[in-house]
């Protein structure tokens, strides 16, 4: 394994959120994730790169417990979130995913309201004592999505009359609800424009302060301005992991970097 030292420039702290070891995925009979370790530090943006297929999706379900929900699923290894084995039979998976929130493709609100949408998760792990406490929490939550402004004055209005950026940080601010450790986000922008790109990946790094940030994406200019570290995948392997600015200028595995100057991909 390269490079799985924590001592970075532009890391802020070397505190392990995140430890996989020896995970391996299987779909039935397909081998999607091949016997991968990964440390994922606290407040650091970590992608997650690679070919379609190469399994990024599919670890990045392991890390809440995802997986769980697809049938033909298999999970061997370790994980754990601080310390503990998030594979435990006595971990509750609903639970694990208020503390490792996620972040979809496509934004996915629910057929609510604004408040409602950010309110679900609180009101279902009973975060609020009060009406007072549930505003408080949906106001914090919206401020740190970045769609306070845009959605004070219409907090009853349905979720999905938003804008796709909006619905987007919308769907931040449902997973920040909950107070997490760990934010997953699966190609978090593909489904949006340019500018509310920018606005997400400005998020994401404001993001960093608070929460450990894992983001899969198909875009290594992406994966270069938002993240600090970064794994590169490739049929199921982790090939490469380490600095986001030596991933992409001094890459040490042959397929890294033949994957990053677009030979294989
Ligand atoms: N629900 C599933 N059932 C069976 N096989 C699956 C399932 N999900 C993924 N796979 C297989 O697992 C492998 C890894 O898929 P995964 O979606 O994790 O890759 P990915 O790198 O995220 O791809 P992409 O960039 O195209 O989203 C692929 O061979 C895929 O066909």
């Amino acid at each position: 394994m390269n490079d799985m030292r924590a001592v970075e420039r532009d890391v802020d702290t070397n505190d392990l959120k995140i430890t996989a070891r020896g995970v391996d995925v299987f779909y039935g009979d397909t081998h999607a994730i091949k016997d991968v370790d990964v440390d994922i530090v606290d407040n650091t943006v970590t992608a997650f790169i690679g070919p379609s297929g190469c399994g990024k999706s599919t670890f990045l379900r392991c890390l809440n417990r995802m997986n769980d929900t697809i049938d033909v699923a298999r999970v061997e290894g370790s994980i754990m979130l601080d310390g503990e084995d998030i594979y435990d039979p006595k971990v509750d998976p609903v639970q694990l995913r208020a503390k490792v929130g996620m972040v979809f493709q496509k934004p996915n609100p629910f057929p609510k309201s604004i408040y409602d949408n950010v309110a679900y998760g609180p009101r279902i792990h009973g975060l609020a004592k009060d009406k007072a406490a549930l505003d408080e929490i949906v106001e914090k939550s919206l401020r740190r999505a970045a769609l306070w402004d845009e959605a004070k004055d219409r907090l009853d209005q349905p979720g999905t009359g938003l804008s796709g950026g909006q619905q987007q940080r919308l769907c931040i601010a449902r997973a920040v609800a909950t107070n997490p450790e760990v934010l997953l986000m699966d190609e978090p922008c593909s489904a949006l424009d340019p500018i509310a790109t920018a606005q997400i990946e400005e998020l994401i790094d404001e993001l960093r302060s608070r929460y450990s940030v894992v983001i899969v994406t198909h875009s290594m200019q992406q994966a270069a301005r938002v993240s600090q570290k970064t794994a590169f995948f490739h049929l199921g392997e982790l090939v490469e992991f380490g600095e986001t600015g030596h991933i992409f200028t001094n890459p040490s595995d042959p397929r890294t970097e033949s994957y990053i100057t677009g030979r294989i991909g």
